[in-house]
């Protein structure tokens, strides 16, 4: 269940290996006490277009964000300003997150989480359910043909996957692997280049593959004018930078939601 790891290039190489090694001494935590979350696909199938804000202080391609953020604060701040999800990043040393943020966040709104981080290895997902997440990410170009599996294990742990494509290749790997919600990257990953166009490209890819579950567009999102595209399309849009470098999280998420 250990994805090969040598063959990830570039940043997403670097990152995915330092995570195995963190986490593979690690024990499966005890079963969680807490109640179940709620579903990431329901807050998706709601009319429009839902956010998930995401809680970020920092990200290999744009450096700081917003270093000293509290997670439940911000967490908070994006619910009042209409978003449906939260996604926190819980990769300590890219992306300066934490379980504790998640733990924090999950205690603080009712919406579901996403638990954002690089999934190499089997106990995360277990951690993911123990920390209160809804949902974990998973990335086809980290885990390839262990991507089915990786799905099998998120849904006996009671949690729903954002399997992460970037390209057709992945996509592919994506829909035969049985994915119900699939989220388009318009970042590469592997040089952190940001191109909007991927996200409708491969979201009407999937639409023309009969791909029937949900679609989330993410990455590169700065203001309302830019969600245009994906209305009718997309389910969801993964906002991260753009909100968490605002002065007001609530305002900005509000921009983007209308509400
Ligand atoms: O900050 P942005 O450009 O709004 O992007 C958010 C989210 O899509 C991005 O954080 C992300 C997408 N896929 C990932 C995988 C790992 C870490 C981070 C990510």
């Amino acid at each position: 269940m250990i994805p090969e790891l040598s063959r990830v290039p570039g940043v997403l190489g670097e990152i995915s290996r330092r995570r195995l090694r963190e986490v593979e001494g690690l024990q499966v935590p005890a079963e969680p006490v807490l109640p179940s979350p709620p579903l990431l696909s329901q807050a998706l199938r709601l009319p429009g277009l839902s956010l998930i804000a995401e809680v970020k202080r920092k990200s290999p391609s744009q450096g700081e964000i917003a270093v000293a953020l509290e997670a439940a604060e911000v967490a908070r701040a994006y619910v009042a300003g209409g978003a449906r999800a939260i996604s926190v990043l819980t990769e300590p040393h890219y992306f300066a997150g934490s379980d504790q943020d998640l733990r924090e966040v999950r205690a603080a709104v009712d919406v579901p989480v996403l638990r954002k981080d690089f999934t190499v290895h089997p106990v995360q997902v277990a951690e993911a359910r123990a920390l209160g997440a809804s949902a974990v990410l998973l990335i086809v170009a980290v885990l390839g043909r262990l991507t089915a599996s990786y799905l099998q294990l998120a849904e006996q742990a009671g949690l729903e996957a954002l399997v992460e494509v970037h390209d057709e290749a992945e996509l592919e790997l994506a829909l035969s692997a049985g994915a119900r919600i699939i989220g388009v990257n318009n970042r590469n990953l592997i040089d952190l280049s940001i191109d909007r166009r991927t996200a409708p490209r491969l979201g009407r890819m999937a639409r023309a593959a009969g791909f029937r579950g949900l679609l989330v567009a993410e990455s590169g999102y700065n203001d309302k004018a830019q969600l245009q595209e994906l209305e009718g399309l997309f389910d969801g849009v993964l906002i991260g930078t753009s909100l968490a470098r605002s002065h007001n999280w609530q305002a900005a998420a509000s921009q983007m939601t209308g509400v």
